[in-house]
Parts: C-alpha cells; sequence; structure tokens
C-alpha cells in the first residue's frame, strides 16, 4: 500500500562532469521506503550513498528516473525532506532552543506560539537538551551539538528524514550514545528515515533494512531485512546473530571493495 510518506526511487541514473570526462555515480537504482521505516545505506567510500541521498533531498537532479515522496516527484529541494550532515549544521548565532524552532518555522502553523513553545520543549526532552535550551552552540560538544541538529529536523516534521553519516565526526563512545538517543527518539516518534553510514553495526543495529551499495557506477548490491524488532539496546551487538550478519554485510562490501583480479581495472 502507498501512503503518504512513502519513499520511491524509480531507476534513477546520475553522473557528473561532461563529454569523455562524464563519470556515471549511480545506475538504476530503485528504493522504495515505506512510512515509518528505516533504512540505512552502506557501500564503499565513494560509491554513491550521500548522491543517492542528494537525490532524494533534491539537490542533484537525476538524468534518469525519478524520486517520489508521498506520490510528488522531487524537483528540488523541499519541507518534505530533512538532511542532517556530518558537519554540525546548527545556526551558531542562536541559542539550543531557538535553533530547534527554527525547525518549526516550515510547519502549517508556524504562527502559534503555544504550539512552538510546546514542540520545542517536546524535542529538547526527547533529545536531552533540556538544560541546555539557552546554551549557543559553541559551548556544546560535537555530540549535544549533532542532538540539537536532529531535533531541529523533527520538529519540521518532513515526511522524511535523510541522515548522511551524522555520527562519523564523533568519537566512539558518543557515537554509541548518539545511536542510542536516535534509537530512543525514534521509537518514540516514527519517521521515515533514510541513513547513510560507513558502519555495518551502525546501520545494522539502527535500522529495519539495509541497503548495500556496489562500486561505481554504483548499483544495489544487496537489502538486508534486519530481523530484531524495535526494542533493541546495546547488547545486541555483541549476540551472535547480530555478529554473525555483520560478518555477512562486511564479506560482501569486502568483495565489492575489491573485484576479482583483471575485472575493473582500466
Ligand atoms: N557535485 C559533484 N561533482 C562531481 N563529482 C561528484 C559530485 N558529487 C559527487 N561526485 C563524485 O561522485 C562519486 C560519489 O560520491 P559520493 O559522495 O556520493 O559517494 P559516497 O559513497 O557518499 O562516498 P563517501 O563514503 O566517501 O562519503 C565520487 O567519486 C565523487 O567524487
Amino acid at each position: 500500500m502507498t501512503t503518504a510518506t512513502d519513499l520511491n526511487v524509480r531507476e534513477i541514473s546520475v553522473g557528473f562532469g561532461r563529454g569523455a570526462k562524464r563519470v556515471s555515480v549511480l545506475e538504476r537504482i530503485s528504493l522504495s521506503a515505506a512510512e515509518g521505516e528505516f533504512v540505512a545505506i552502506v557501500g564503499p567510500s565513494g560509491s554513491g550513498k550521500s548522491t543517492l541521498l542528494n537525490a532524494v533531498a533534491g539537490f542533484v537532479a537525476p538524468d534518469d528516473g525519478t524520486v517520489e515522496v508521498g506520490g510528488e516527484t522531487v524537483t528540488g529541494p523541499g519541507p518534505s525532506r530533512c538532511v542532517v550532515f556530518q558537519e554540525y549544521a546548527v545556526f551558531p548565532w542562536l541559542s539550543v532552543e531557538r535553533n530547534i524552532g527554527f525547525g518549526t518555522r516550515l510547519r502549517a502553523w508556524r504562527g502559534d506560539p503555544a504550539r512552538r513553545a510546546e514542540t520545542v520543549d517536546k524535542y529538547l526532552d526527547l533529545m536531552g537538551l533540556t538544560a541546555f535550551r539557552d546554551a549557543l552552540p559553541k559551548t556544546l560538544s560535537g555530540g549535544m551539538r549533532q542532538r540539537v541538529a536532529i531535533a531541529r529536523a523533527y520538529a519540521v516534521d518532513p515526511a522524511i528524514l535523510l541522515m548522511d553519516e551524522p555520527f562519523a565526526a564523533l568519537d566512539a563512545q558518543t557515537r554509541e550514545h548518539m545511536q542510542e538517543a536516535l534509537l530512543d527518539i525514534s521509537r518514540r516518534e516514527r519517521r521515515t528515515v533514510l541513513f547513510v553510514t560507513h558502519q555495518v553495526e551502525e546501520a545494522l543495529y539502527l535500522a529495519d533494512r539495509v541497503v548495500v551499495m556496489g562500486a561505481r557506477p554504483a548499483r544495489i548490491q544487496a537489502i538486508i531485512d534486519v530481523p530484531w524488532g524495535a526494542e533493541r539496546d546495546h547488547d545486541l551487538k555483541l549476540t551472535e546473530e547480530f555478529i554473525a550478519l555483520r560478518r555477512q554485510v562486511e564479506h560482501l562490501l569486502h568483495d565489492v571493495e575489491r573485484p576479482a583480479a583483471g575485472k575493473d581495472t582500466p
């Protein structure tokens, strides 16, 4: 069944450059996400993960194929899709509270101060930021700044949240805390999420489905249905089932990154 927040990427191809210098990055990629589904994308460096996300965001126009969100063809950036980047894209001159409040400017009820305050309070609370509401981003750690970016994206209430390696710049321990925070908010506020990461472990821990991209020009190598339910905690990563699936996906990626001798060499 197609719901209002479905994502449908239909056979998109994207290349960069002109003439002989043209490089094909994505080749006839199709992908769908149901309402509330968390889809992670893993793949070798340069395989086009960000390009795929940027095509869904509307920053990159495909040469062929279409991207549809809620049945509407994407022709450029819009409030139905909100991106959380690796670098802390929060407004440095606004407090935490006002950064999150900024997200509500795109809501139909933006002129309603009571709803605005209620929404800001909700996301401050959900991301553990209530005590930091008046702080400026520069006084916060990297992990806290990413919490602000995520809270602001949720406050927009987009149909789809796009996250491009949002935890890549964080240290290992902060990254684990952020995974917990994201799992927690996704459980309480179900949204369709497209999440790019280099880490197979992170993808399997957070997502309902993991898309494995192949080398350039990228095609989808495999789609893994993650077998664990919504209730997940850190110990899951230590289970045999998790480790076996992680190994399987890592082998797939390893094979993609190292094609058999003689193949794909210029
Ligand atoms: N605007 C652009 N102009 C030219 N080439 C581009 C552009 N954007 C991306 N590319 C090229 O497309 C290829 C795929 O890039 P992309 O960033 O999508 O890959 P990725 O899988 O996200 O990589 P990484 O994991 O290293 O972030 C790369 O070779 C990159 O140099």
